[in-house]
């Protein structure tokens, strides 16, 4: 005998670039934005009957709707905007998910409405409504950030299939993806961004790392230290292994200058740094 388990449905992806036209000097916001709802579903799995479903293509349409009405700012604006319409939408509907990312551009030259694509991180967020209340986890991915030294590997767990040389001095790089959970909605949402991401900067920068995870740590730690409203951090660190390359067969020493820059496999190192009183996490990672 088979039950209906936990499930939810929604437009995934819908790419959407808004423009607003001041005079000659435009301005571009270039978002991808999931939408995911879910509540008295049970009928159109068991029987077919699709009243309760407010179709995946009205979802995507109103993504687009709203940002002609609205406008975009913080995407953590537009994400609460949206879940909030879809929650409150209908009876069925007891739970709304609202996942933006949103891909930098810069301008190009003086030109009001040249834009080239930054080579920045994806900045990225997530929120939940339910009706009652909100949840909201911002982040980014692929922050890639390099440091030529300040950093050692030694002392780890030895066995028959170990051959990793201990170094005391290596190159560590990375491709950050964070997320942190807000306890509550900042005043500006831009603003604690940019304290978060220059918390995680700074600290990749300045810890001499005796592991990844320890720079892991550190950099939770930093983000918690510059953003009192953020409750909780997740973060997951690609090691982007970088190998000396023996140089002894053309009679060259190598002391720290040529690496080959391997792309798999690679360590994946991932914890989370939260307050000890962080608030129950409800649905916000979900
Ligand atoms: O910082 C590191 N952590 C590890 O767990 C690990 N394992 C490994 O092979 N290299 C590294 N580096």
């Amino acid at each position: 005998m088979a039950v209906l388990g936990p499930n939810r449905y929604g437009k995934a992806e819908t790419r959407v670039v808004r423009v607003t036209r001041h005079g000659d000097a435009h301005r571009i916001k270039d978002l991808t934005v999931s939408t995911s709802l879910s509540g008295d579903m049970a009928e159109v799995h068991l029987s077919g009957d699709n009243s309760a479903v407010l179709p995946t293509d009205t979802q995507k349409n109103t993504v687009f709707a709203f940002a002609k009405k609205h406008g975009v700012g913080a995407i953590e604006d537009f994400a609460l905007l949206l879940a909030r319409h879809f929650a409150d939408s209908r009876p069925a509907i007891h739970h709304a998910r609202v996942a933006v990312d949103e891909h930098a551009w810069e301008r190009n030259g003086a030109f009001g409405h040249s834009f080239v694509r930054s080579g920045r991180e994806v900045r990225t967020c997530v929120a939940h409504h339910d009706g009652t209340r909100s949840w909201v986890v911002s982040g980014l991915r692929d922050l890639v950030v390099l440091n030529t030294t300040n950093s050692e590997f030694w002392g780890f767990a030895k066995d028959e299939y170990t051959t990793l040389p201990e170094t005391r001095d290596r190159v560590l790089a990375t491709a950050v993806d964070a997320a942190w959970r807000h306890a509550e909605a900042p005043q500006d949402w831009d603003k604690t961004y940019e304290n978060a991401r220059g918390a995680l900067l700074a600290a990749f920068a300045d810890t001499y790392s005796l592991s990844l995870q320890q720079t892991l740590y550190a950099m939770g730690t930093r983000v918690l230290a510059e953003c009192p409203g953020v409750c909780e951090v997740r973060l997951s660190l690609p090691n982007k292994h970088h190998f000396l390359v023996d140089l002894a067969p053309f009679g060259l020493d190598n002391d720290g200058e040529v690496f080959f820059a391997a792309d798999r496999p690679y360590g994946l190192i991932e914890g989370t740094v939260l307050r000890e009183d962080a608030p129950a996490a409800g649905p916000a990672w979900e």
